[in-house]
């Protein structure tokens, strides 16, 4: 058990200095742990995987989902530390899944219908297209302890529920690549599942996470990147804390270089989240732009093509966003082939009223190399009628941000052209 104890902080200090190489992630950690009380002979109890004895791998999984619910939110322990042994998880159907989530949501009113827009691109592969999700799904902690949602009934921000619904979403559109924001429930959620759903992930967490402030956390949320171990062979990983005007901060990116095992292609896909809130333009145009040069080195110059989804917090005429459209990394946002003239961002992307008022802003993208990839369809955001009049979260749709959907193919002629 003293191994096993040395490999889990092991874990956490190779996660903590994978990109950054300081020390500042792994004091973080330090000092939740020690919030929490969690030096003492706890410890040992504390990390043991709970074994699941029931019967089908659903109702394994099912049963697993429902004690850690059970446990976390309400405890002291930091749930998000158990990192379950992938060996002894065995695979699950995700169409078997998706109807125990509709069985558990049976009481709320139905998911959202949102149909696959058919971009019509001229270009044919020979391929599967692949289908990349970006969501920020709201961290249970900042839902319930920051954010000040105004008119979100408390039952809407239950973790027991509303976990349900954000994997119901996932598994309704089972993107071969999943990159989130906010992920405060990453090693007692979304890893273990995800893992049985046939992902590998990474989780990077905020340095300094606003969650940590929260009583009842469940540690720091960072962002998450997941990808089908079928599709794609993992060339190289970066986790990359986000500088500005060389000042180390509080935002973070994950940057993985990716083989599609059919076609043999690689690309870089990379999810990241950058400073929120108003007065901070100039900030994130600076934590935009240490990005790019990041996936300038990562990419060779463009010689590897590019994906990056993120909630950036600011809206299309924002400084960084201009650094995106403009830099020599040939990037486009796929969501403006939505709009009648293929020019426009949709008209938000979150949108929920807070008790300093309703915000409706278009904060997320997908940017892609605009030469070597074709967007095939994208995901239709919801309608306001959908959204309804007391705006999101609600009891149909777990987070106060959208998920975008994209299908990508490769052009066939990419040399020269990235
Ligand atoms: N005491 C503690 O332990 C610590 C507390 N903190 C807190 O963390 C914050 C700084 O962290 P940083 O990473 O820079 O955080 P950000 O300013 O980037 O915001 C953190 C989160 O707050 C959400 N948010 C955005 N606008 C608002 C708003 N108007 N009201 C409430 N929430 C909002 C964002 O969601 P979205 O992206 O969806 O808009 C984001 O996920 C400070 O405000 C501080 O209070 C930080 C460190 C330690
Ligand atoms: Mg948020």
């Amino acid at each position: 058990m003293v191994q096993h104890m040395a490999s889990r902080w092991q874990q956490w200090i190779a996660l903590s200095m994978t990109s950054s190489c300081d020390v500042w992630s792994v004091v973080t950690v330090f000092l939740y742990l020690t919030r929490q009380g969690f030096l003492g002979p706890e410890v040992d109890r504390l990390l043991s995987f709970p074994a699941c004895s029931m019967g089908n791998s659903t109702s394994r999984l099912y049963s697993a989902l429902a004690k850690t619910l059970n446990n976390s939110a309400a405890s002291q322990h930091p749930e998000y530390l158990v990192s379950p042994d992938p060996e002894h998880l065995e695979p699950i159907d995700p169409k078997e899944l998706l109807e125990e989530c509709r069985t558990v949501l049976h009481t709320r009113p139905p998911r959202f219908q949102r149909d696959f827009v058919d971009l019509r691109t001229d270009c044919p592969s020979s391929h599967p297209p692949m289908r990349i999700m970006q969501w920020n799904i709201l961290a249970q902690a900042l839902g319930e302890g920051k954010d000040n949602f105004a008119q979100c009934p408390v039952e809407t921000l239950k973790w027991e529920e509303r976990k349900y619904l954000i994997l119901e979403e996932i598994l309704a559109y089972q993107p071969d690549i999943l990159c989130l924001q906010e992920v405060d429930h990453y090693f007692d959620t979304f890893q273990p599942l995800l893992s049985r759903l046939g992902y590998h992930g990474t989780f990077f967490p905020k340095p300094w996470s606003p969650c940590l402030d929260v009583e009842h956390n469940n540690g720091p949320d960072g962002c998450a990147l997941f990808f089908l171990q079928n599709r794609f062979k993992l060339v190289r990983s970066a986790n990359i804390r986000l500088t500005a005007m060389t000042l180390k901060t509080n935002q973070v990116a994950i940057a993985q270089t990716l083989e599609c095992k059919e076609s043999g292609r690689r690309f870089c896909i990379t999810v990241t989240h950058l400073k929120a809130r108003t007065g901070w333009e100039q900030f994130r145009s600076a934590q935009g732009s240490d990005l790019l040069q990041n996936l300038q080195n990562i990419t060779q110059g463009t010689k590897i093509p590019l994906i990056v989804c993120g909630d950036f917090n600011a809206e299309p005429t924002e400084e960084v966003y201009k650094c995106f459209a403009s830099s020599s990394l040939n990037l486009d946002s796929a969501y403006k082939l939505l709009s009648a003239d293929g020019q426009s961002e949709p008209p938000y992307t979150t949108w929920k009223i807070r008790t300093s008022g309703e915000c409706r802003h278009t904060l997320d993208y997908i940017w892609y190399s605009k030469h070597a990839l074709s967007v095939k369809s994208a995901l239709d955001l919801l309608t306001e009628e959908q959204i309804g009049p007391n705006r999101l979260p609600s009891l149909n749709y777990p987070s106060d941000h959208l998920s975008l959907v994209c299908d990508f193919s490769f052009n066939e002629e990419p040399d020269g052209l990235l």
